[in-house]
């Protein structure tokens, strides 16, 4: 039986695709074989010896350790454009929300609830509600991946101009991007040139502050700015400074803090991006899928520590091994099986960045004792 733990609420749709005859899954799971996760830290957990991969039902993982997950063998997979199509929406409701001023409007309205004249007394105030219409300005995207680049096309369709900013743009984003964005390779255009700002960046230490003081002193006056990726990405005490000195004159965010909240002028949402029906059910799908796939055969997809990789059984075994990307680790692992007398049928290696991932299709015996004793192995699976 493999255990699935969860440590957030996973949609059924996702949960029900796994198999009771082989799995269970639960939140109060012992000796998990894998673990799904939405956004529960789990930096200082301790990693279960039974635990073989941790799927977030989501996109960001840094609430994830990944690095040392790695060195444990555990693969971590996500979700990736599960849930892009929620935040988009909520991006282009956050654009409309940093210009309209609709919920000062409608917390007024609700506040003349039983005034005598509430019609009349409405007309005579609306005007200190009034706001500047998006159609024609510009809208600065900081990250044109899977969100970034929807929320880019949806404001071209709305008319806006938009400049976008990615330097790590993958081609298959790239070509998604309707014409009419300008990709600019220095960031600065966006800050001097936009209206709105609207980040989609994964949070990671390099990304933290993108936007601080400096980069808001360079900003046009009356920026709105909106935040629906991670809250360390904009430091919130130079926007809220900002915003009382007139330079920023909306702040829209999806991530709450002491700085931010109850102050004029921001809008803080508690972390609703990916909080739709559609979006739980993608991800929790896709999570689960993920999950079976690496568990019973070895494939990974979507993983973000290990590379990508699959390979057939046509033999005996299905060898599975995690390791470093390092010189001469794959002739020691194909040494173990040769040593035994077996054959390889078919083999697959895969890189990414400090990590690596072998997989060897056998007929034969073979010992999976020996391929863990290699240096730099750090996880053996024998289907
Ligand atoms: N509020 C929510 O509920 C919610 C929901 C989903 C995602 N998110 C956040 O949004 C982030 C982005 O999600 P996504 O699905 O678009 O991920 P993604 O991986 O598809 O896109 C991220 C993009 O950022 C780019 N990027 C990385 N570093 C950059 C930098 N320094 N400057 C500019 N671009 C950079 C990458 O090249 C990539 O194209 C996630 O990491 C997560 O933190 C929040
Ligand atoms: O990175 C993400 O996918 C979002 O922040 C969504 O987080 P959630 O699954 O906890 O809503």
């Amino acid at each position: 039986m493999y255990n699935i733990l969860t440590l957030n609420k996973i949609a059924a749709c996702g949960t029900d695709i796994f198999d009771k005859a082989k799995y269970t899954v639960s939140d109060n799971a012992e000796n998990p074989t894998a673990i799904m996760v939405r956004s529960a830290k789990m930096h200082d957990m301790e990693m279960p010896e039974s635990l073989l991969a941790i799927a977030r039902a989501g996109a960001g993982v840094n609430n994830i350790p990944v690095e040392k997950c790695a060195e444990q063998g555990i693969v971590v997979f996500n979700t990736p454009g599960a849930n892009s199509n929620a935040v988009k929406e909520l991006a282009i409701c956050a654009l409309l929300l940093s210009s309209r001023k609709i919920t000062e409007a409608a917390a007024w309205a609700a506040s003349l609830k039983g005034t005598l004249d509430a019609p009349k007394t409405v007309e005579g105030g609306k005007s200190k509600f009034a706001g500047p219409e998006i159609l024609g300005k510009t809208l600065g995207v900081i990250g044109l991946g899977a969100i970034g680049g929807k929320i880019a096309n949806a404001a071209v369709a709305l008319g806006m101009d938009v400049i976008g900013y990615d330097p790590f743009l993958s081609v298959n984003a790239a070509i998604q991007l309707d014409p009419a964005v300008k990709v600019t390779a220095d960031i600065n255009d966006i800050y001097k040139n936009s209206d709105y700002i609207t980040i989609h960046v994964p949070y990671t230490p390099d990304t933290k502050n993108t936007i601080d003081e400096a980069q808001i002193a360079m900003m046009k006056d009356g920026v709105r700015l909106i935040n629906l990726a991670r809250g360390e990405l904009i430091n919130s005490a130079a926007v809220v400074k900002a915003i009382k000195d007139g330079k920023v004159a909306k702040y829209v965010t999806d991530f709450a803090d002491d700085v931010v909240l109850g102050e004029e002028n921001v809008i803080v949402l508690p972390h609703l991006g990916a909080s739709t029906p559609e979006s739980e059910d993608n991800c929790a799908t896709m999570a689960a899928h993920e999950l079976i796939d690496y568990i019973e055969k070895g494939t990974i997809k979507n993983s973000v520590n290990f590379p990508n990789a699959e390979l057939a059984k046509t033999g005996d075994h299905l060898v599975c091994v995690l390791h470093k990307n390092v010189p001469a680790l794959i002739a020691q692992i194909t040494s173990v099986v040769s040593d035994k007398g077996a054959n390889i049928e078919n083999l697959v290696n895969k890189s990414k960045k400090d990590w690596a991932y072998t997989m060897l299709d056998v007929t034969g015996d073979v010992d999976a004792d020996a391929f863990k004793s290699i240096e730099g192995v750090v996880g053996v699976r024998v289907l």
